[in-house]
């Protein structure tokens, strides 16, 4: 059973029709890069598939839960789907541990007591235990990313959607955010990634989604995707980095 199914998504912002019937479906444990131009809808999927965006056509089921406009259960799938941006977002007046603990604390009603410890496990998960104590402004951007992981983590979700994850840091810092999703690869997260890290969607995607102006336009597994790319937008596209 795939753990994730979009099946014949439409979504449109005024005239412009950006999802034009997008099917995916997502195994457990997949991980899987989302490419394309600018503009071709790559986050406006990540977003519906979250409940973010509503959609207007087609169907979108995450686990047994369908994606719908009920706002009670949209915050159900908010739980139990991750999403991380381009910016962290964290709280400045908050520590490292406390921003972690947040979610769990007032989402969940998780004991404080109960919420550290969770935080400390899931900080160590990204190699930033030493910083629990630590306020964000402390931290380089790449350190900042992997607390925003460890946010994402702490709330248990049974899938990560990542949204161009590294492109607001600086090139040297890539690598250890790029690393710490290499391990959540590793331990069987089911990670749906929109990136234009192309060697690390060679390395560690499973599979890679084109999309071209709306739509699914080639994907197949990693390897035959970079390594043989059927249709000419592709290679052009994958020229043009
Ligand atoms: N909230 C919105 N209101 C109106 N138009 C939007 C909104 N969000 C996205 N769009 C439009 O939808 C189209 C697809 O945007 P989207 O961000 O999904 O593309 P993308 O492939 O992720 O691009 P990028 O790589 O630049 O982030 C664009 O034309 C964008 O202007």
């Amino acid at each position: 059973m795939p753990l994730i199914v979009v099946d014949e998504v439409r979504k449109r912002f005024g005239d412009n029709e950006v999802l034009k019937g997008v099917s995916l479906n997502v195994e457990p444990g997949e991980v899987i890069a989302i490419i394309g131009k600018s503009g071709s809808g790559k986050s406006t999927l990540l977003r519906c598939i979250n409940g973010l965006e509503s959609i207007d056509d087609g169907t979108i089921m995450v686990g047994d839960a369908h994606v719908g406009t009920d706002e009670v259960r949209l915050r159900a799938l908010r739980l139990r789907v991750g999403m991380i941006f381009q910016q962290f977002n964290l709280f400045p007046h908050l520590t490292t541990g406390r921003n972690v603990m947040l979610s769990p604390m007032v989402v969940k009603g998780m004991k404080e007591s109960d919420a550290a410890t969770l935080a400390r496990d899931v900080l160590t998960r990204v190699g930033l235990e030493h910083k629990f104590d630590d306020w964000p402004d402390s931290l380089s951007g790449g350190q900042q990313q992997r607390v925003a992981i460890a946010r994402a983590l702490a709330m248990q979700p049974i899938a990560l959607l990542c949204d161009e994850i590294t492109s607001a840091l600086d090139p040297e810092l890539v690598n250890e955010v790029l690393a710490v999703v290499r391990g959540l690869a590793a331990d069987g997260m089911t990670l749906l990634m929109v990136t234009h890290e192309m060697r690390f969607a060679r390395e560690v995607c499973d599979r890679v989604v084109f999309m071209h102006h709306g739509r699914v336009h080639e994907t197949g597994p990693s390897e035959e995707v970079f390594g043989n790319p059927q249709t000419p937008e592709l290679r052009q596209f994958l020229g043009m980095l």
